[in-house]
């Protein structure tokens, strides 16, 4: 029997180019692979999440998400449901990090050889508040750039859009540390951050170390909590970040959960996978291996390559109770 595929194509992601490439995409995956393939757009903010709720309960094989990771996103929070289809990225958007990091194609053709091939494993899922992540959930310093940088601008400039608001952004909020209270378990500790970054895999916002343990099949969120000081060297911090060489920083917190909460007086926006989430007390959580996705081939999952030497001796703050 033929697999059924839906493809959910955000004509709004990135560089626009969805409307030309999603009909090939569908030609090459019915002609030469021999699969019954529906193309559905999306109209604006939520709409994938419907038509995936949607389409996970027809039964489709196989689900493809194309656009960036806003639109990701909304696809795994309407497949959560129901995890009978296999999820495939097709990457469109201006960062994609979970697909970078998974080495997703973004050659059409190359694609389609990869939802033909179906080698699926199934991926952890994040819950920030009510809603799913698949890659991240962050507040503080530049999380809410993303947001800041118009669709004109991404069209035009691509990443580049993001840096530009980012260095204008920088020095603004550098001394805007927050308070919060973090809560694992029974243990509640109050802290001064700038940020805090709750990853699954190891890139987020572009940058391929950040959490540079983080494994998207083992159960856990790595926390990365960038408090502030005094003596802190911003830029020096920057760079090491940059270099995936920061974990062993004073200022730094790197620890894996499965649960905790963050509480604080302030009001702190939180950017769920690149999109505006809601604001903190919030309880975040995993659920493991909770949606079968397509990657290329099974070794990338196990794939060291990213972490330097000097990083295989450093000392891991592990603060959940497992
Ligand atoms: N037809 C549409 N027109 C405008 N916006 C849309 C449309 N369909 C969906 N959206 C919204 O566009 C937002 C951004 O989408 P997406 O993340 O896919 O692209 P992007 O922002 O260009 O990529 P990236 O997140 O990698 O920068 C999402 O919040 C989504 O809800």
């Amino acid at each position: 029997m033929k697999r059924r595929v839906k493809i959910i194509y955000n004509p709004d992601s990135g560089r626009k180019l969805l409307q030309k490439d999603i009909p090939k995409l569908k030609t090459i995956l019915s002609d030469e692979y021999h699969m019954m393939v529906d193309i559905e757009a999306t109209e604006g903010k939520h709409h994938a999440t419907e038509i995936a709720f949607r389409s996970s309960q027809e039964e489709y094989d196989i689900i493809i998400a194309a656009g960036g990771d806003g639109t990701v996103n909304e696809v795994v929070n309407g497949m959560i449901s129901n995890t009978k289809s296999s999820l495939a990225i097709y990457p469109a958007g201006t960062i994609n990090d979970f697909a970078t990091h998974l080495k997703i194609p973004r050659q059409l053709r190359k694609f389609a050889e990869m939802v033909y091939n179906e080698n699926t494993t199934k991926v952890d899922i994040g819950k920030a508040g009510d809603t799913y992540f698949l890659n991240v959930a962050a507040g503080g310093l530049l999380t809410d750039v993303a947001h800041k940088v118009s669709s004109d601008a991404k069209t035009v400039l691509g990443k580049f859009a993001y840096y530009l608001e980012g260095i204008k952004e920088f020095p603004k909020q550098l001394f805007r540390p927050i308070k919060i209270s973090i809560q694992i378990g029974n243990i509640k500790e109050e802290k001064e951050i700038l940020f805090f970054v709750l990853a699954n895999s190891k890139q987020v916002g572009g940058f391929k170390k950040i959490a540079s343990e983080a494994k998207i099949n083992d159960g856990l969120l790595d926390l990365i909590l960038v408090e502030t000081s005094h003596i802190l060297d911003a830029a020096s911090l920057f760079f090491l970040i940059i270099k995936g060489n920061h974990i062993n920083h004073p200022n730094i917190t790197y620890t894996q959960v499965k649960e905790f909460t963050i509480y604080s007086d302030g009001d702190l926006t939180i950017d769920i996978d690149g999109e505006l989430g809601g604001k903190l007390p919030m309880t975040f959580s995993i659920i493991k291996g909770a949606i079968p996705i397509i990657i290329p081939e099974k070794k990338i999952l196990n794939n060291d390559s990213y972490e330097s030497k000097d990083q295989k001796h450093f000392l891991l703050t592990r603060l959940d109770i497992r």
